[in-house]
């Protein structure tokens, strides 16, 4: 066991290498001897840099590469954001472990005002996320979204530039590479329901590589995998990729689940929201119950423009 080595396929952002390397250091912390190595790797959403996202349209535009690489046996495991891993997983390879969350919350971020109360009328904010622009535009319909991305270093210098009056980025990635100072407010859950998994790091490796999934076992954190279970049943039930306007949140209290969810126009015109509580053992059909409950509650409609690609935005 000792003489193996663990290659890591990475993308090269920050962020991504951040968590490349956090799993990196938990292996070595868990297995003294082990060698872990990165393989740094450029993928398509990294070269699309100039599209809305909605718009160049394919899931997982992120990861495809890293899976590729694993099948091909260039890399042992991929680190992923859950909240960027589509539903589905190609043959052989699949998700096998989750680790704690960080704080799942989005972040108001701002030069000018201290929070989404505080900015003037017509203000322009930006974020290319459907879910975070149909929640800001249903409480202030007054507000201008407008297009913002590249990795969160870009999105930052662009507010610094005067393009934006605030912008909404994750707090689990301002954290993780040390930008917790710009964090004006953090959004709670009734502000903005976050994002399917948003803050956990998932990894990824070949189902048949049970040497890899044994060293990957100590990493797997027991409440954040059963709250991010719940939200990604919704999120499949709705067949909903990273794109969509979908927010789905979960909440264990010791073994009570307690699962929020919410579909919106990204015009903030429309928005259908659900619940459920439950043990944490039924996290999966909780989430599947509640995405059956949006459906019949108009989200189906919703989905199906958006997907058509003419949604008002
Ligand atoms: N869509 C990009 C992305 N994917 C993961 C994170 C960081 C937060 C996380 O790990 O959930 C971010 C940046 C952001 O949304 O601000």
């Amino acid at each position: 066991m000792l003489d193996k080595i663990i290659r890591i396929a990475t993308r090269q952002s920050p962020l991504a290498l951040w968590q490349a390397q956090y799993v990196q250091s938990q292996l070595m912390a868990c297995h003294p001897g082990l060698q872990v190595e990165l393989v740094p790797m450029v993928t398509k959403g990294d070269i699309i840099l100039d599209t809305p996202l909605a718009k160049v349209g394919g899931k997982g535009l992120f990861v495809k590469e890293l899976e590729l690489a694993m099948l091909d046996g260039r890399a042992d495991i991929a680190v992923h954001s859950m909240k960027d891993v589509p539903v589905e997983f190609p043959e052989g390879l699949g998700l096998v472990t989750i680790c704690e969350r960080e704080d799942p919350r989005d972040a108001f971020v701002s030069n000018h005002y201290a929070s989404l109360a505080e900015l003037p009328h017509g203000s322009v904010v930006g974020t290319s996320s459907l879910r975070r622009q149909c929640q800001l535009r249903q409480k202030r319909p007054d507000l201008v979204i407008r297009d913002l991305r590249g990795n969160v270093g870009t999105r930052l210098s662009k507010l610094d530039n005067g393009e934006y009056d605030a912008i909404i980025l994750a707090v689990a990635g301002l954290k993780r590479l040390g930008l917790e100072n710009r964090i004006r407010t953090a959004l709670t859950p009734e502000e903005c329901l976050p994002a399917v998994g948003q803050g956990a790091v998932g990894i990824e490796c070949r189902l048949d590589d049970q040497n890899t999934r044994d060293l990957l076992a100590p990493l797997a954190h027991r409440e954040t995998t059963v709250r991010v279970e719940a939200e990604r049943a919704m999120n499949m039930r709705l067949e909903g990729g990273c794109q969509v306007p979908i927010g789905s949140y979960a909440e264990l209290d010791g073994d009570q689940l307690w699962l929020r969810a919410l579909v919106g126009a990204p015009d903030g015109s429309q928005m259908v929201s659900g619940e459920r509580r439950g043990p944490a053992a039924n996290a999966y059909s909780m989430g599947v119950e509640l995405a059956e409950e949006l459906l019949a509650n108009g989200a189906r409609e919703i989905l199906q423009e958006v997907y058509k690609g003419n949604a008002p935005q």
